[in-house]
């Protein structure tokens, strides 16, 4: 695989000609290093041929190497200063590309493929998260996404791939963890943007697996919810006002004075079998 581009200016050169300093508001850091950009488009595995969505493109740089992977690109990007610049992406792979101008917080993915598709970005941070837990939350399982490979800041990518006993440990680990298998698939030092943010960063990659059986997401919500809503108090203290938690981890033999933390992703699995129960 080659890490430039036929036919396309270096990203710098893109950057100065379109004039896009970044915009601190819209969590922009690009990145230019073409060589890491192909390694990154790699962690999904061959994309030849796959859809993939890319939410924030920016001047395109993570964009031309899911394009150079072989992948079918549908882009989300917010800024309209990117817009000529991804103009010259699309050109640059007739058929390959396209852009949708817009707020992929207000955008379902699945209205904009028919078929299966990754997601791979380097997310804005300031909305990162909330994209990521909207995109685990369905009750439909499996989702329509086969993978997500994601930038996040390295404390939030190290809250996603937590084990129990661990301070990083909580609800977003158990979202990510409770029926997809989450890796901390590279680290990006914070010198490889520009600008540097003030953080190290970390891709995460997500695959679904088999949902368990007979359990609610919204009831394993409620109860990670309540558990690590007061993450430092027993479970007898923390899970008290959810009606029939107490009983289930009784019937389950879980000792009530242990803490959140403790749990085990099957472990809180279980509790919701219990509460999902009609
Ligand atoms: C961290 S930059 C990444 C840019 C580029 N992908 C790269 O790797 O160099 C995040 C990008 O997301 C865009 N963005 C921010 N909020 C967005 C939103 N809600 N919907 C779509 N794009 C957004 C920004 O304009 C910016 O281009």
């Amino acid at each position: 695989m080659t890490s430039t581009t036929p036919f396309l200016p270096p990203l710098r050169e893109v950057i100065a000609k379109h004039g896009l300093s970044a915009s601190k508001a819209l969590g922009q850091n690009f990145l230019f290093d073409e060589q890491l950009l192909d390694r990154i488009a790699a962690i999904p595995g061959s994309l030849e041929g796959e859809q993939v969505l890319e939410v924030g493109p920016g001047p395109g740089g993570l964009t031309r190497a899911l394009l150079r992977a072989g992948a079918q690109v549908t882009a989300i990007e917010m800024d309209r200063r990117c817009l000529p610049a991804l103009a010259e992406v699309e050109a640059a792979f007739p058929g390959k590309l396209k852009v949708i101008e817009g707020d992929a917080m207000k955008i379902a993915p699945a209205t904009l493929f028919d078929g299966p598709y990754h997601i791979v970005a380097n997310l804005p941070y300031n909305v990162g998260t909330a994209l990521f837990t909207g995109w685990l939350s369905g009750e439909n399982w499996p989702p329509q996404w086969r993978s997500l490979t994601l930038m996040f800041q390295e404390e939030v990518a190290r809250r996603i791939v937590a084990g129990p006993n661990t301070s990083a440990y909580g609800r977003l680990a158990v979202l990510a963890q409770w029926r997809s298998t989450a890796r901390l698939a590279m680290k990006v030092h914070r010198s490889a943007f520009t600008p540097p943010p003030k953080v190290m960063s970390a891709i995460v990659h997500v695959e679904p697996g088999q949902a368990p059986e007979g359990v609610s997401m919204r009831v394993l919500e409620r109860v990670t919810e309540a558990a690590f809503g007061q993450r430092r108090k027993m479970l007898r203290q923390s899970l008290k006002g959810l009606p029939g938690a107490l009983e289930a981890l009784e019937g389950l033999g879980i000792d009530p004075q242990r803490r959140a933390e403790t749990l085990t992703v099957a472990e809180f699995v279980s509790v919701a079998r219990i509460l999902t129960r009609p």
